[in-house]
């Protein structure tokens, strides 16, 4: 390391060349840095590595990469979509290992990176298809979020998927590890949070409950649209949060009422009963006047609260499967070339005789592009370009 880059790979850019590719190495200007994609990597052959060279001071910079870092392929090609995101499309891989994104100049995150000193890129997988957005449900204990959400969960069994939380309270009788509740200790949960493991955590009755940045991209990952059961303060952390999602109050028609249920559950002690209804009385203040919510769903006859939970969810007669949220599999061949028309890149597999693309021309389609947990970036969508009727005029604008 070190030495000026004596190869005309890097020289080029001297003459303002933007990207420039060689052999398993792509190299792409940014600022006063070149960013070179793939090649050896210093740690490990098989991962597509990172170097940078400094143009002012002339030297080069090991980065320190953040992220899961993608296989090494036979061959990538590299766009540069704004100031700082490099996309990187491996070829000879199939859709669910095709997108990366390569986040350059990621500010420091913390003291370790701080001492190194050295510049911070973060990897982040590019994964297809548009997620619908999560829906949250909150409510007093006892007013029927949980048999909402089942009845949801059995009418749509591919559409939903539920949030597994973590909590710190014990198990009840029919409740399984791992289906209702991640069942954790506190001590392993606070360490989990201060890890950055929760999206939003909250003492609730006296017992921790947090959801996991897992348990929502694990839901996400499966095409489902994601259902989370959290109390108010957790409503108020996801909606301070990156998720974007539809929030649902559910209010019992009585305070009377939602004591009748809670005790007709017959799943608390005394003692637990008195606190979950004493903390009701704040939670329906909260709930029904913050502005928080979205919607307010009174769970009288619980009938028509499902019917009105499905409409606001769009859910009418005969949508009984889901969505496909994503597309067909594709299989880029290594010789694949890209170019960027505003949010959309071109990806031109050249003819589709000699290789084994079914297609040979696709629009990824960045416009829905949004930020899923560390090491995702979800909204990616991808079309077949289909010449004869999609137009591709001379300026390369797609309509
Ligand atoms: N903030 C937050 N609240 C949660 C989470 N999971 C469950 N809760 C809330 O914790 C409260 C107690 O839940 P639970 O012990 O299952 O009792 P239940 O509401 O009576 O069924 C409810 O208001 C849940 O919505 C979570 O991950 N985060
Ligand atoms: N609309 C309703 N009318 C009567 N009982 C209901 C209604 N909705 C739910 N329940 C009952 O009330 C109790 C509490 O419901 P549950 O779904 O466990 O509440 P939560 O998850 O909000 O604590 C359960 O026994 C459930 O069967």
């Amino acid at each position: 390391m070190g030495e000026a880059p004596a190869d005309s790979f890097l020289g080029d850019f001297l003459n303002g060349v933007d990207l420039k590719s060689k052999g398993q190495e792509t190299a792409i200007c940014v600022g006063s840095k070149i960013y070179v994609i793939g090649g050896a990597d210093l740690e490990s052959t098989s991962l597509i590595g990172v170097r940078i060279f400094d143009k002012s001071s002339g030297e080069w910079i090991n980065p320190i990469v953040l992220g899961t870092k993608p296989k090494l392929s036979n061959g990538h090609s590299a766009v540069l979509l704004n100031g700082d995101r490099i996309l990187v499309i491996k070829g000879n891989s199939n859709s669910d290992d095709c997108f990366w994104f390569l986040e350059v100049g990621t500010p420091f995150i913390g003291e370790q990176e701080r001492t190194y000193g050295n510049e911070v890129v973060a990897w982040s997988k590019g994964v297809l298809g548009n997620v619908e957005k999560p829906i949250v449900i909150s409510g007093p204990s006892g007013v029927g979020k949980g048999t909402l959400i089942s009845k949801l969960m059995i009418e749509f069994p591919s559409m939903f998927g539920f949030s597994v939380s973590h909590t710190t309270r014990a198990p009840r009788e029919k409740e399984q590890n791992g289906i209702h509740y991640h069942f954790s200790d506190r001590s392993v949960m606070e360490s989990d949070i201060k890890d950055g493991k929760f999206l939003e955590f909250a003492s609730v009755h006296g017992n921790l409950y947090g959801t996991s940045v897992e348990a929502v991209e694990v839901v996400a990952d499966a095409g489902k649209r994601c259902i989370l059961d959290i109390d108010v303060q957790g409503a108020r952390s996801v909606r301070a949060s990156s998720l974007d999602a539809i929030f649902i109050f559910i209010s019992p028609p009585s305070f009377e009422e939602l004591e009748k249920r809670l005790r007709a559950r017959a799943t608390e002690t005394e003692e637990q009963i008195q606190k979950r209804l004493r903390n009701a009385r704040a939670e329906l203040e909260q709930g029904q006047s913050s502005g928080l919510f979205d919607h307010i769903l009174v769970n009288d006859d619980l009938e028509s609260c499902y019917e009105n939970l499905k409409k606001i969810l769009g859910l009418t007669e005969g949508v009984k499967t889901a969505r496909k949220t994503y597309p067909e599999l594709v299989d880029l061949p290594i010789e694949h070339s890209v170019s960027k028309i505003d949010q959309r890149i071109l990806i031109n597999c050249g003819a589709a005789e000699y290789h084994k693309a079914s297609n040979n021309m696709y629009a990824l389609d960045l416009s829905l592009l949004k930020g899923g947990a560390p090491g995702r970036t979800r909204g990616l969508n991808l079309y077949v370009v289909n010449p004869s009727t999609d137009r591709v005029n001379g300026d390369n604008q797609l309509s």
